[in-house]
């Protein structure tokens, strides 16, 4: 079997909830645990026995790829790795149409597809080789989710014995079920015969627009979920392979915290030689801790858990972080406290200050606000915020470059 892969990775209009970061570094290239979000992808894809190409798929400009590329090019020598623009957004599954020929080319008899904004531990050889034990045309990855939010995923009811999925609904309005997808595809490339049948049933909802071009009626989309899934399942060609192991969607700028802990986490497991250790004379080290090597520790701070520094950061003397990533040459002065947090890029955290945030409660929550009120939750910096010495900001999201010179809570500082 020779399979290729796809990481579906959106555009600049689809990371809004993503701000203030995404105003600075699109949502896929975002640091968690060291690297950028998609890196972790691509480290699955390598496991992946015979696979040697991967198409980013997306409707960003060109150039947003182009140094992340020649890094992963470096890094996975062995890999083919190209960046493919869609002139527009074209859905989950336009792209993959729109792009078939390439797809196709050197015959791959699978295609992995991979949502960007999803975090876990990618099991894609036992997905597998769970797909290659059945006769459907799609493997989809499942995990069980706490009912009350089962309904912002696709929800699917399968046969406990097969896992043959007899029912797929996208977002259902009521409960369904409590497994669902998450946003993880085997397919077979016999895929693109049911891509084509979809588009022509959706020819009859096509209209002109205003130019004369014609579009479908829900914007000249297509879509996986609704278009190519559900009637997968109600052929029953389609499969799910269910993951015990962490999963996590990354749709709000504070989800990355816990997803940057549970990275950590499996880092400790697999390759802890990768993360910081307490060393005689060095920083106390608590839990699973990055620390890029470009950064100064102070001896006397204190890191973890779940902590990524970036390149070129400085941190003073009796500084205390936890639950937090602070972006590439921030400067955190003396005594300052950072809990539960994201610190933009070359930001200043004056000296005693507090930074903080709250764990958010609610498992693969999405919502930045509620009834009109901001949630709290994670406190998030922007690039080049400057928080003044013995200054309190606490459950903030603040933009980038404001000068914070006194203390604020539960606001969205513009
Ligand atoms: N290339 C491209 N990518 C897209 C487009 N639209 C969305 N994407 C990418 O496709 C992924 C899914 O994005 P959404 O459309 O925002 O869907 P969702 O609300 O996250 O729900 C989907 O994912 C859940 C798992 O995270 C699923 O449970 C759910 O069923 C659905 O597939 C993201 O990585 C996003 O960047 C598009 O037009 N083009």
């Amino acid at each position: 079997m020779h399979p290729k892969a796809i990481i579906l990775v959106g555009g600049p209009s689809r990371g809004t909830r993503f701000r203030p970061l995404s105003l600075n570094v699109p949502k896929p290239l975002f640091p968690v645990a060291g690297k950028p979000i998609i890196s972790h992808h691509i480290a699955a894809l390598s496991k992946v026995e015979d696979l040697k190409e991967i198409l980013l798929i997306g409707f960003f400009e060109d150039s947003v790829f182009s140094s992340f590329l020649q890094d992963a090019a470096r890094e996975y020598p062995n890999l083919h790795i190209r960046y493919l623009r869609e002139y527009q957004s074209l859905g989950t599954a336009g792209g993959l149409y729109h792009f078939r020929d390439e797809i196709l080319r050197g015959n791959p008899d699978q295609v992995f597809v991979l949502h960007a904004d999803v975090a876990c531990t990618f099991p894609l050889v036992a997905m597998k080789k769970a797909h290659e034990g059945h006769r459907g045309l799609c493997t989809i990855l499942g995990t069980r989710v706490p009912r009350d939010s089962a309904n912002n995923f696709g929800c699917l009811v399968a046969k406990p014995d097969t896992n043959e999925v007899l029912h797929y609904v996208e977002k259902p309005e009521s409960f369904i079920s409590n497994l669902i997808s998450c946003g993880v595809y085997l397919f077979d490339c016999a895929i693109f015969d049911e891509i084509r049948k979809s588009l022509e049933n959706k020819k009859g909802n096509v209209e002109t627009d205003i130019y004369g071009r014609e579009v479908f009626q829900d914007g000249n989309k297509l879509r996986l979920e609704q278009d190519l899934l559900r009637p997968l399942a109600q052929a029953r060609k389609l499969f799910v392979h269910e993951t015990k192991d962490f999963w996590r969607q990354i749709k709000t700028a504070g989800s990355a915290v816990p997803v940057n802990g549970l990275y950590l986490e499996q880092l400790l497991q697999t390759n802890p030689e990768k993360l910081a250790k307490n060393t005689p004379g060095g920083p106390e080290i608590v839990g699973a801790v990055y620390v890029h090597p470009t950064a100064q520790i102070d001896p006397q701070a204190k890191l973890g858990p779940n902590v990524s520094i970036g390149p070129n950061v400085f941190i003073g003397k009796g500084a205390r972080i936890r639950d937090s990533i602070v972006l590439d040459n921030v400067d955190v002065k003396q005594n300052a406290c950072i809990l539960h947090a994201i610190i933009g890029w070359n930001s200043m955290i004056g000296c005693w200050s507090r930074v903080e945030g709250t764990p958010s409660a609610a498992h693969n929550s999405t919502a930045v606000t509620k009834s009109g009120l901001k949630i709290q939750s994670i406190t998030i910096l922007g690039k080049e915020v400057s928080v003044k010495d013995e200054t309190i900001i606490r459950n903030c999201i603040v933009l980038p470059h404001k000068d914070l010179k006194s203390s604020c809570e539960n606001e969205i500082v513009m």
